[in-house]
């Protein structure tokens, strides 16, 4: 069953032309929605796709461009579609996505914790885990920053994509040359230093064998600029479907 992967946005967390860095993961009649943030309803809503299409979610860290759209996303598959999501997501991040970050807005009367209002599927960390029949993920703990844990995704076993992340040219050697990694969709930071993210200069400074793996991603309102910059690697389009 071949994967498809489709970003209902590219940008980074301040990008404005390419919207946040969020996918879509088709695997067969299977929807996967990689990370929801601020613009990931109207991105759906771009794409003629209704929430009902979406099978389940998974977040990687807690930042508004991940997280920003899962309140309207939770409240209209509660008030309009009246199905509650499943939510895959890391036990560490449990308590940080509903007590600082939802809870706010979301709790009232009976409904007071994430259970209410997804079918929370618990990830462990290096865990291999079935999503649906021909789709399994393995979270990866990789650094951003310090003191918040965030989880990038082996997927199948051959697809790495990047959560936001401090370059770790060892992990993308291992992953290509003793896991039989085939492709890589990384995070990159175009300008400015890298501090909590991947810059350009580091993903250019993998062998080329890595390069060609790699499409990059989170960038950028400034992507065109670097169109020519990029070494073996390609920056993925909003909207367009790739198949993994
Ligand atoms: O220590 C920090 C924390 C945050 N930031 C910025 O805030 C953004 C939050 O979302 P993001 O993780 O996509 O990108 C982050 C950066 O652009 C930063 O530069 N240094
Ligand atoms: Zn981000
Ligand atoms: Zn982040």
């Amino acid at each position: 069953m071949s994967l498809q992967l489709q970003m209902l946005g590219t940008g980074g967390a301040f990008a404005k032309k390419y919207y946040n860095n969020n996918g879509l993961l088709y695997c067969g009649n299977f929807t996967l929605l990689i990370d929801c943030g601020i613009t990931a309803p109207l991105s759906l809503h771009q794409l003629g796709k209704s929430l009902d299409e979406i099978d389940a979610i998974l977040i990687t860290h807690i930042h508004g461009d991940h997280v920003g759209g899962l309140e309207e996303l939770a409240f209209r598959m509660k008030y309009v579609v009246g199905r509650k999501p499943v939510l895959y997501i890391a036990d560490k991040l449990v308590s940080p996505l509903w007590d600082n970050t939802l809870r706010g807005g979301m709790e009232q009367d009976e409904s007071t914790s994430l259970e209410d209002f997804f079918e929370v599927r618990l990830l462990t960390e290096g865990q291999s885990t079935p999503l649906c029949n021909d789709l399994t993920v393995e979270l990866i703990q990789t650094p951003h920053i310090p003191g918040k844990a965030s989880y990038s995704l082996y997927i199948n076993d051959e697809v790495f994509y990047s959560a936001d992340m401090i370059f770790q040219p060892d992990l993308l050697k291992h992953l290509v040359y003793e896991r039989g990694c085939r492709k890589i969709a990384h995070e990159v930071q175009l300008t400015r230093k890298g501090e909590v993210h991947t810059t350009l200069q580091e993903l250019l400074s993998l062998p080329t064998e890595i390069q060609e793996k790699i499409s990059l991603m989170h960038y950028g309102d400034e992507m065109e600029m670097y169109a020519r910059e990029t070494g073996e690697m390609n920056f993925l389009q909003q909207h367009k479907i790739y198949t993994l």
